[in-house]
Formats: C-alpha cells, structure tokens, sequence
C-alpha cells in the first residue's frame, strides 16, 4: 500500500514514522510520502486560504492549491480521503475497506476545510471519500488522518505485530458486535483487586463464557446502540439470561 498525505503541519504526521507502522515504512512494505501543502501555493506568502463566500467566521482553504496538490499526489486509481466532521461515518467496516486499496491520499484540511470544489473536481477522476472520525471539533484533518492509517494499516498482511488481536478487538472481524471483554494480567492481587478467578481455572469453556457475559454487560451499559444492532439469531440462552 502507497500512503500519501498532504498537510500545512507535515509534522503532525511524524507518528506515521514510530512503532509498527513506522517498520512497516522503513522495510518498504507500505510506502509513505507526506507534503506540505505550502509545496503548490502561488503567492510569494505562500497562501492557501481565503476568506468565505456568503460571509462567516474563518478562512477556506484554497481550490487552486489544493487541486494543483492532488493533480500531483492522486493519479488515476488513488482513493482521495478528506477527514472532515461532515464525513461519512468511519467505521471498522470502512477501515476493512481502505485496507483493500492500492493508493490512499489523505488531504488533511485546516481552517473551515477545503473549498467543495477541490471534492468535485478530483471526484472527476480518483474516488474521493469524505469521512468523520466522531462528532467532535477537531482543529484540523491530521490527528484523523493519523486514527484511519493507522485503523486501515494494521489490518495489512505483516503490519501488525499479532494479527489475532486484529481479529478479537472490539469491533474487530471477530468481534460479535460488541465491546471487548476486561483484559487482566500478573500479579494476580493488585492494591486488594483481584483477578476474576475463572480466568485462573483453567476451565476454557467456562473461561470464554465468561468473557462473552461480560462483553454483553459491557455493550448493554456502555453502548445500548450496538445491542440494538446485535442479530438475534446469534444470541443463545446464556446470553439472554445476562
Ligand atoms: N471532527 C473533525 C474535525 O473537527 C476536523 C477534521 C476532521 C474531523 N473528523 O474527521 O471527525
């Protein structure tokens, strides 16, 4: 997978560059390009935005900038994701999704965002995707753009240390559509808490129901929208008795 993001603070994305994924790019196996928008401004400031049409707060980032960058950085075949609050919902689904493309270019807004027709006119040529990490205000695109690589880049063949633990998170391919269970590890008393002794009983059947009541009690506090969602043909007595 080519990973290209394009940004008026390329620093922001330094963390592309640590951990799993910063190994990833080192040993060639994702390819990873981040650019400073700044790169295709005109004016001798360098400017890349504008002041609104129809009048409001804020400043617009620029369309000629913008499209001069993703003429550049989106050939034919990219996906062109701009994280925005009025995105698509991302999702685990999505993540799946992206992790099946070749080329993804993230355009990582600031400001008000990107005048709509930079949208239109690369959506002319590469398939551009509008997504919202939450219904949060956020001061740019970066820090999202940071949680969908590394959401997509981890469900990459070899990226991810155990790819086990791809499948068993909450929301994973695994997951039954609900939140992770308690995770516990040694000692097994810590400050007058202890483990949950079932986890000790080496009893595997009784150790994964117990697991199971407690990612559905978790859900039902936590989340009682993914219960609504949850097909009522894989539920089975034990887990209606919860
Ligand atoms: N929420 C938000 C924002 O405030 C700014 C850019 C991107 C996002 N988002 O992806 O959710």
């Amino acid at each position: 997978m080519r990973l290209d993001v394009v940004s008026i603070f390329p620093e922001y994305l330094a963390p592309l560059r640590q951990s799993l994924l910063g190994r990833a790019v080192a040993d060639g196996r994702i390819q990873l390009e981040v650019h400073d928008l700044r790169r295709w401004a005109t004016d001798r400031h360098r400017s890349v935005d504008d002041t609104p049409y129809g009048g409001g707060a804020g400043m617009v980032m620029r369309p000629d900038v913008w499209a001069a960058a993703l003429d550049d950085v989106a050939p034919a075949g990219a996906t062109v994701v701009v994280p925005t609050p009025a995105g698509h919902p991302f999702s685990q689904a999505t993540a799946a999704d992206l992790a099946r493309r070749e080329h993804l270019v993230f355009a990582c807004g600031r400001y008000e965002g990107l005048d709509q027709r930079v949208v239109l006119d690369a959506a002319r040529r590469v398939e551009v995707l509008e997504l919202s990490i939450g219904d949060y205000v956020l001061a740019g695109g970066e820090v999202a753009a940071l949680v969908v690589i590394e959401a997509v880049t981890r469900l990459l063949p070899g990226v991810l240390g155990n790819p086990e633990s791809a499948v068993t998170d909450s929301f994973g391919e695994g997951s039954p559509g609900l939140l992770e269970h308690p995770a516990y590890t040694r000692p097994v008393e810590f400050r007058g808490l202890a483990v949950p002794p079932v986890l000790l009983s080496g009893n595997h059947a009784a150790i994964a129901r117990w697991r199971r009541d407690e990612s559905l009690r978790r859900t039902a506090r936590r989340r009682p929208d993914l219960v609504a969602r949850l097909d009522p043909a894989t539920l089975d007595a034990a887990d209606r008795a919860v």
